[in-house]
């Protein structure tokens, strides 16, 4: 943690990659048969490191230059001393690939890249360099067959036994949404569990985003001498917009800091200024719900608090005020009884930032909305209130960009329906009852037609960061996607992921309230300055964090009370 908490990197489509490597060789910086070698470098030496005892390994090589890249595994694992057996098919490749092709046949053979071939169990580990960046529609035939067999052995737990390392990516794996092409949304079956996958450059979005992360296990990024200091719109070669992604470490060379950067913001808002007072950082509202709904807005108000607003009022209506006599005694507590109590309210130019969602209720937070909106005070959105806004005649109506909007992937779709629709992709029909005939016709009609559309399937998919974009251009504001990857878009900066990969997954976060802290983490970064943008990837960071110190046995409660422990970390 520490330095490393506020630290980004680019995040790169599959055509922002080629167009990074064509420009590369189209300024004489390097050939591609050189990078090819040095991405097959890059690979068998993150084997060695990891298996130096040179074993059994069968290499599968597709058709294009992901096989090239094998074939450069296969020939220096071969050098080192291990026993590699070669799968690979009779089509020509590329130039640089039939090049390598070409310099493993001086040292071994090529058998054929069939399910019978493979005999995983006569092998120590497996590498996977069948399809990397070019694959654009869903596997068939021999080859599909094949990384189903993979990806079932790894389901099975033989993986366990029979690593596969996977070059740039694990064959199947739609590297700009982290889907499987020609695989339901979410289903892993067509593609193969890598133990390690090594990536040149830069992480693609389907490394970070949906399955990337289980399937592509330990990601390291290789440098193939493509490498750019002070970075984004590197060489002015990449089509806009360059994402940006945080979560696993890496190294400080390779972060990308200035959007973002971590001095700053230690500076700006996890310090208080030695003369201020609790005004100068901020008084956060939070419009708590009615009788029995106290405990999700008190989460939020803790969170606040406890990332450093000078000041943070909970007010309820005022039947429900005694119910919130509990603690944080640190919290004030203010009745708002409706819109005009709300705007009266409002009248006080020293809240700064509010927030209305979660525990409020979806007919209060209807009833609230409205005026909120119109006041333009730096606003989260969350829970209660965004369904509130999808049953509105208008959803997005009144946003401004103040607004941060916190759905999970059920808010989302009520109040981007469409979007959420060309996320999900195929959907299997739902199965009818047996005994009706002509629905159970029906069903059969539907399930062969959506096997069709699986099928016709064809990359790049649409990707939660596509969906995240459009939903902040159309509302106007910053949008932050909950998930295991957390995705960020809005007006105020680049789209961003906070992932959860190999080593920075926090799936303890996966517990009853949790959202409610991160909507109040937002909140108390609001109401201390920071915008909204800033405060979504503040929030996402911070929680992530707290959930990783914390560990298992977490609960929503604790967060909170983490955060201190992980400030402290940041050495401010
Ligand atoms: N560029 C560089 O300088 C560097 C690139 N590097 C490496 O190159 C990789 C990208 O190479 P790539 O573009 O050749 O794509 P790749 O992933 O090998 O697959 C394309 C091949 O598969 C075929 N194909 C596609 N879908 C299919 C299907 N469903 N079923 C069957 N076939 C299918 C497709 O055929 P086509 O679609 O043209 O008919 C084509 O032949 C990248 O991941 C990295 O590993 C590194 O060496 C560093 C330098
Ligand atoms: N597996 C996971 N890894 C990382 N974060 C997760 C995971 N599952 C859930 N989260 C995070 O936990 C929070 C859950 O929020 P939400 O769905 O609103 O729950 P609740 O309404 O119970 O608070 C979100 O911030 C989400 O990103
Ligand atoms: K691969």
């Amino acid at each position: 943690m520490g330095k490393d908490l506020f630290a980004s990197r680019e995040l790169l489509t599959s055509a922002q990659m080629r167009a990074l490597e064509n420009h590369a060789m189209a300024t004489g910086l390097a050939t591609g048969l050189a990078l090819m070698e040095r991405a097959g470098a890059a690979v068998a030496q993150e084997i060695r490191l990891r298996w130096p005892v040179p074993g059994r390994v069968v290499v599968l090589c597709g058709p294009g230059n992901n096989g090239g890249d094998g074939y450069v595994v296969a020939r220096l694992l071969d050098e080192a001393g291990w026993q590699v057996r070669v799968l690979g098919l009779e089509t020509a490749p590329g130039p640089d690939a039939a090049e390598m092709k070409r310099r493993w046949r001086e040292r071994g053979g090529i058998e054929a890249l069939t399910v019978e071939g493979l005999r995983r169990e006569e092998a120590d580990l497996t590498v996977d360099a069948i399809f990397g960046t070019g694959l654009t529609r869903p596997p068939e035939g021999e080859i599909a067959a094949l990384l189903r067999d993979l990806g079932n052995a790894a389901r099975d737990g033989h993986a366990v036994s029979q690593p596969l390392v996977a070059v740039d990516a694990p064959s199947g794996l739609c590297l700009d949404s982290g889907a499987v092409l020609g695989a339901r949304r979410g289903a892993d079956a067509g593609a193969p569990h890598a133990r390690l996958t090594v990536t040149f450059d830069s992480p693609r979005r389907g490394h970070v985003l949906e399955l990337g992360p289980a399937l592509c296990g330990e990601l390291v990024i290789a440098d193939i001498g493509l490498a750019r200091q002070g970075r984004v719109a590197p060489f002015g070669a990449i089509a806009p917009p360059i994402a940006l992604m945080s979560g696993p470490r890496f190294a400080a060379e390779q972060a990308f800091e200035s959007h973002f950067g971590h001095d700053e913001l230690c500076r700006n808002l996890l310090t208080k200024s030695a003369t201020g007072h609790k005004f100068s950082h901020g008084h956060a509202l939070i419009l708590a719900g009615g009788l029995g709904q106290g405990g999700a807005a008190r989460l939020s108000a803790k969170a606040a608090l406890r990332v450093g607003a000078g000041l943070v009022t909970l007010a309820p209506p005022t039947e429900a005020l005694g119910e919130h006599a509990l603690p944080p005694d640190a919290l004030m507590r203010r009745a708002v009884d409706g819109p005009e109590d709300l705007l009266h309210r409002l009248e006080d130019k020293r809240i700064t930032a509010a927030l209305l969602g979660p525990g409020s209720g979806i007919e209060r937070a209807a009833a609230l909305l409205s005026a909120l909106l119109e006041t333009g005070r730096p606003t989260v959105l969350d829970a209660d209130a965004l369904t509130a806004l999808s049953r509105r005649a208008e959803p997005l109506a009144g946003l401004h960009p103040g607004c941060v909007l916190t759905p999970h992937l059920g808010e989302f779709a009520r109040l981007f329906p469409d979007l959420a629709e060309k996320l999900r992709g195929p959907v299997l029909p739902a199965s009818p009852p047996p005994e009706d005939m002509a629905a159970a016709l029906a069903w059969h009609a539907a399930l062969k037609a959506d096997q069709a559309a699986l099928a016709a399937m064809r990359g790049p998919l649409y990707s939660k960061l596509d969906a995240v974009c459009e939903a902040a251009a159309r509302a106007g504001c910053t949008v932050l996607l909950k998930g295991a990857d957390t995705v960020i878009a809005g007006p105020d900066g680049p789209p961003f992921v906070q992932a959860s990969s190999y080593d920075a997954a926090a799936p303890w976060l996966a517990t009853a309230g949790s959202g409610d802290v991160l909507a109040g983490i937002i909140l108390g970064a609001m109401a201390r300055g920071s915008g909204p943008y800033r405060g979504a990837r503040i929030g996402a960071a911070l929680h992530a964090a707290a959930a990783r110190s914390f560990g298992p046995g977490l609960i929503a409660d604790d967060l909170p009370d983490t955060l201190p422990k992980v400030f402290h970390t940041l050495a401010i």
